[in-house]
């Protein structure tokens, strides 16, 4: 059995993440991590989750008063606090599953440096589906990338706090990466006032914000008569959580190492 520790487990991810390890075979809920003053703290995990039933596993406030309870951490926080995790995951011999997202370039480095001695799962986005969309998009970019333009259209929920969404960033990278450009280079996010025409060699992100939006992606290749667009519409935000964990159980067999959704998947 794995077991699994969630930090931000109050969160909107971290209760669906508890159901998730909750109806997982092969897993279950090891810790629970809340802030030292949220109301949550010193209840059941399956309180928290709204699970109907205890879990026997009470929230605390850090990690350390839990390092022998659990094998795997799954962190959906804010990017100071994953970092932190991360460095206390590595030294004490943890794997980590991390979906949070909106990470500085200084940070990412960092992530990427702490991923040497212990085995770290890291995607902006754990849901199949929009893995499976990166891989359409790879054969979209080779067919269609030359004579079309690239838009990049997200709408998540109001309470998002980092745009564009990480998803939307890996979106753009990989199609950079097929087309053989730098995004750092031809990312447009967002246009106002007298812009000019559009060159060809450009990536434009449009963000949207508002209501309960689980998280919406579209890549749209519009060319001369003719567009294709590539959509992923989350319903829900446990297809997320079936992926974190279908990941936290596979890292615990993988050699140290900086992985993502698309090694758990075998893409
Ligand atoms: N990779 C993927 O598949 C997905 C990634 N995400 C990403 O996951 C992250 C979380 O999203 P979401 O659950 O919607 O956000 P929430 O704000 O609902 O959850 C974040 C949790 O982290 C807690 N937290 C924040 N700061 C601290 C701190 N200093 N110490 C302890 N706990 C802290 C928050 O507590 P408090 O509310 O008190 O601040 C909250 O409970 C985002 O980066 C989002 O983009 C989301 C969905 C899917
Ligand atoms: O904050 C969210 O909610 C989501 N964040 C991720 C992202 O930034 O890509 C994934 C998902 O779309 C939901």
């Amino acid at each position: 059995m794995t077991r699994i520790a969630i930090t931000g487990a109050a969160g909107r991810m971290g209760r669906v993440l508890i159901q998730a390890v909750d109806a997982a075979e092969g897993a279950e809920v090891g810790a629970a991590i809340v802030r030292h003053d949220d109301p949550m703290l010193g209840l059941d995990a399956g309180a928290i989750a709204g699970l109907g039933k205890d879990l026997g596993i009470r929230a605390v406030a850090s990690l350390s008063e839990v390092a022998d309870q659990f094998d795997v951490l799954i962190d959906f926080t804010t990017p100071a606090v994953t970092l932190a995790n991360l460095s206390f995951c590595q030294q004490h011999g943890k794997c980590i599953v991390i979906g949070t997202t909106g990470f500085s370039d200084d940070e990412k480095i960092s992530l990427a440096d702490c991923a040497t001695q212990t085995g770290v799962v890291f995607a902006p986005n754990y849901s199949v589906g929009v893995n499976l969309c990166l891989n359409l998009l790879r054969m979209a970019a080779r067919v269609m990338g030359e004579d079309s333009d690239i838009e990049i259209i997200e709408m998540h929920h109001r309470h998002k706090v980092d745009a564009p969404s990480g998803t939307a960033l890996r979106m753009g990278e990989v199609v950079a990466e097929t087309m053989g450009w730098d995004l750092n280079e031809v990312a447009c996010y967002g246009r106002e006032g007298q812009t000019g025409a559009r060159p060809h060699q450009q990536i434009g992100f449009e963000t949207i914000r508002g209501g309960d939006v689980v998280g919406d992606h579209t890549v749209m290749f519009a060319s001369d008569g003719e567009r294709v667009e590539v959509t992923h519409k989350a319903q829900s935000r446990m297809t997320f959580a079936r992926g974190a964990v279908r990941s936290a159980l596979w890292i615990t067999d993988q050699k140290a190492g900086l992985y993502d959704m698309q090694d758990v998947l075998g893409f």
